[in-house]
């Protein structure tokens, strides 16, 4: 067991693990199983779009040149000579003094060169063998050209971005029945202590049931990971190692919580010290969390949360969830950090950062961070609540209402309004 410990900050300690982790190898799925995940690929668009010159509006194709003279009270008229159905494909080239109807959509026919709508035209709501065009039209007016938004072989989605509905249409419209996406994280994911009983289990004296592993199977989840749980982990050093080493061979990192403290049954703490771990880091400049450790095994990420509720969830946020982001191919945004004005006081002496949860709201169109003050490590009623991680400076003063503080977003705010 390791007493003394060297300290990293926050950004160090992620800086550490992050270097050791690559992005997973890519698979192949079905368009209809690739809402949500990442590109391994850029996305090349397979044809123009559109894809042929056509019509955005349901009127008539008509040679600009026809209408030099029509007015409102003169209308010009010309001769209808086809109608055009957006998905057919127009047979008649226009020549001078005709028009052909035509559909939104809908193919543009040779020597057209701009389209007029119905409702400029002399009885709109008839279909007759003559049109009476009144308004002059200009060369292209109203023509949606080949191309003219995507070119054929531009990139129309780029590797790292996450598939949403708009990729999905992208997809689509340049036919991809399947895509190339970053293999989704597993995740082996494990407790420690032997306090701990199942949520079936009634409770009996000295125990507490197991909430990490339910609240941290959902986060690897909403990260983009596929949580793998398994059994909790033996107390003894030598039970604990060999379980460890088993699943991380079935897992891309292992996940725990608790035991990384320096208590008697604190087995992760004393597995530092064992000659086949590599140790990443085991004590961190941080509130909550600070004995938060990370070390690899057979040359795999092993990130080991605190026991304690509210710091294994804080945990979780600045240090998993970037984790799982870099092997899941995706670029590293959690911890992207704005500022807010801090909404109540938070005076609490700290001689280290402190990750208090939060929640955003609005105060005259300006952001406001509302600190939870349940934030004792070892509690978790508040822990549904949190939007934000509200980032205190260390030392003697905390800050006041209205100074501007860091916040590190890792859930979509709510956004209400303070009144
Ligand atoms: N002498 C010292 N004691 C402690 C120190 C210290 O520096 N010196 N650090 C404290 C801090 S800070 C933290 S954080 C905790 C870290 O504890 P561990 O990670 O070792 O976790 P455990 O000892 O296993 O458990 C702590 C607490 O959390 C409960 N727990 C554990 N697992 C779960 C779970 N899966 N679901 C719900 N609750 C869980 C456990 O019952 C304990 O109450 O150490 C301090 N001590
Ligand atoms: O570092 Mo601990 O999570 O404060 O109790
Ligand atoms: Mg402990």
């Amino acid at each position: 067991m390791r007493f003394s410990r060297q300290m990293k900050t926050v950004e160090e300690a992620l800086q550490a693990l992050l270097d050791k982790l690559t992005t997973l190898d890519e698979e192949q799925v079905q368009i209809k199983e690739a809402y949500g995940r990442i590109l391994a690929h850029d996305i090349v668009a397979t044809c123009d779009m559109p894809p042929f010159d056509r019509s955005p509006l349901d009127g008539f194709a008509v040679r600009a040149a026809d209408t030099v003279h029509a007015t409102v009270e003169q209308p010009v008229r010309l001769r209808v000579v086809e109608t055009v159905a957006a998905g057919k494909v127009p047979i008649i080239p226009l020549e001078a003094g005709c028009a052909t109807r035509i559909m939104t959509g809908a193919m543009m026919p040779a020597g057209a060169d701009a389209v007029i709508m119905f409702e400029q035209t002399e009885n709109p709501g008839e279909i007759s063998e003559v049109v009476g065009v009144k308004r002059v039209m200009r060369a292209g007016e109203n023509i949606s050209r080949r191309g003219e938004e995507i070119a054929m072989g531009s990139v129309v989605a780029k590797a790292g971005e996450r598939i949403n509905a708009g990729t999905l249409a992208i997809l689509a419209t340049f036919g991809y029945t399947q895509v190339s996406v970053i293999r989704k994280p597993r995740v082996g994911l494990l407790s420690t202590g032997i306090e701990l009983v199942g949520i079936e289990e009634p409770l009996t004296p000295g125990k507490i049931r197991n909430s990490n592993t339910t609240m941290l199977s959902a986060l690897i989840a909403e990260a983009g990971g596929i949580p793998v749980q398994y059994p909790v982990l033996p107390d003894d050093l030598a039970g604990a190692k060999e379980k460890l080493t088993a699943y991380i061979q079935e897992v891309d990192m292992l996940v725990s919580s608790g035991g990384v403290s320096v208590g008697d049954y604190d087995v992760i703490a004393s597995l530092v010290d064992d000659p086949d771990v590599e140790l990443l880091f085991n004590r961190i400049a941080m509130r909550p969390g600070s004995p938060t450790t990370s070390l690899l095994l057979s040359g795999k990420p092993v990130l080991a949360l605190s026991g304690n509720p509210g710091a294994c969830f804080v945990g979780f946020e600045l240090f998993a969830r970037p984790a799982l982001q870099r092997q899941g191919g995706q670029p590293i945004v959690s911890h992207r950090s704005i500022k807010a004005k801090l909404g109540i006081s938070y005076e609490k002496p700290c001689p280290y950062p402190r990750y208090l949860r939060g929640r955003l709201a609005t105060k005259d169109g300006l952001l406001l961070a509302q600190p939870d003050f349940n934030d004792k490590a070892g509690n978790l009623g508040t822990l549904k609540n949190s939007e934000c991680l509200i980032v205190i400076p260390a030392g003697g003063k905390g800050k006041q209402a209205g100074e501007l503080v860091e916040v590190i977003v890792h859930a979509a705010p709510s956004w209400r309004e303070e009144v």
